[in-house]
């Protein structure tokens, strides 16, 4: 996908004005509450007119001010699930699916219904009425009907932020899971980083209306150490388990982590808090918790207060978090040895 942008837009006191171009088919839109996220949604699937600018999409002239060119909705191919999933209340489930797809011609009809909602885990929807349903069906349905119209992009503008917690981290398995296996190049609209970090690549940042800057969502989430108390959240993509005793062992890189037997076994991805590792300079003698790596240290990240750690573990990258007097005390520097001591109860199965 490659997506060029130069647009400008007046909204009373507000000013959007943004000018860049994007390649890639995982691509974040992050920014605060008011930073003119919903505004560029808007703008790029045709639902507002800019004052003035040009939006091109694939080589394609979505809307050109200077030539008076400014396509309907209908006709851009982009396909948009909005934060509440605006189904249609009076067609039936398997209807609302197709609604764009029926109108596509026959040559663009690429994806099919039952692939879709089998994908989605919505099969045993497909005849019931949308006033049934719940707030996770509703948009799962509202991202199938989005695929099924087989656009050449798709923005998903904060689809999940109106789903209750335990929904959220129920819904981002199928998120991820389809988005991948339809492979449709999206924008993903949040302020939520962790959803950023596991759904897109790149990420275009904005505040006040303008773009600050590109950046990816793994790098932020490090300068994010800085300032948020929890500290970063490691990712690790963990394969097949094995019982050991009460606990599971997982091979992760040259090595094998102990993790507590609460996570359900088999692969996986799980979530590590920078401050739940344990950094020592020498060997430690006993210890109660169940994993200790031996780690080479790659680079120090100076924070309010505390040292971000990023450690390399037999290739695995870890961050870790001590506070500045602890990194003194344990002359941290760059490629030395530390042990990294992590409890089996500390990772948590995120998907
Ligand atoms: N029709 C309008 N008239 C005047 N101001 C508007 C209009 N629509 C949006 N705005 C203002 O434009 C600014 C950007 O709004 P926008 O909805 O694009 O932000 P956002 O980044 O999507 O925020 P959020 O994360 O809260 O959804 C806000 O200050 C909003 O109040």
């Amino acid at each position: 996908m490659h997506l060029d942008v130069d647009l400008h837009m007046r909204l009373g006191s507000f000013e959007f004005a943004a000018a860049f171009s994007v390649e890639g088919r995982r691509t974040g839109i992050f920014g605060p509450s008011g930073s003119g996220k919903s505004t560029l949604v808007n703008l790029l699937a045709g639902l507002l007119p800019p004052d003035e600018g040009l939006i091109r999409l694939d080589g394609r002239v979505l809307h050109d001010s200077r030539s008076q060119i400014s396509l309907p909705p209908e006709q851009r191919r982009v396909a948009v699930v909005f934060q509440h999933a605006h189904l249609f209340p009076h067609l039936n489930v398997r209807r609302n699916l197709l609604y764009g797809h029926r109108r596509l011609p026959l040559q663009r009809r690429k994806l099919a219904l039952a692939d879709v909602a089998s994908a989605l885990d919505i099969e045993h929807l497909l005849s019931r009425s949308v006033a049934a349903l719940s707030g996770g069906e509703r948009q799962r349905i509202a991202l199938g009907r989005a695929l099924l119209a087989a656009p050449d992009l798709l923005i998903l503008d904060e689809p999940l932020s109106a789903l209750d917690h335990g929904l959220k981290e129920q819904i981002i398995p199928f998120l991820r899971k389809t988005l991948r296996r339809f492979d449709i190049p999206y924008l993903y609209i949040s302020h939520s980083l962790s959803e950023m970090r596991l759904l897109t690549d790149r990420v275009l940042v904005f505040k006040n209306g303008r773009l600050k800057t590109t950046s990816d969502a793994e790098s932020m989430a490090r300068e994010r150490l800085a300032h948020c108390e929890s500290g970063y959240l490691n990712h690790l993509q963990l394969g097949a388990s094995r019982e050991v005793g009460d606990l599971l062992a997982y091979r992760w890189g040259t090595t094998e982590l102990i993790v507590s037997s609460k996570e359900s076994s088999g692969s996986g991805l799980f979530g590590l808090a920078s401050k739940d590792i344990l950094l020592f300079k020498r060997h430690p003698q006993a210890l109660s918790a169940r994993n200790l790596l031996e780690a080479t240290l790659v680079e120090l990240i100076p924070c309010n207060g505390n040292v971000g750690v990023v450690l390399d573990c037999g290739g695995q990258r870890l961050v870790a978090q001590v506070v500045r007097e602890a990194a003194a005390e344990l002359e941290l520097k760059e490629g030395g040895k530390v042990f990294a001591a992590i409890k089996a109860a500390a990772f948590r199965r995120l998907l």
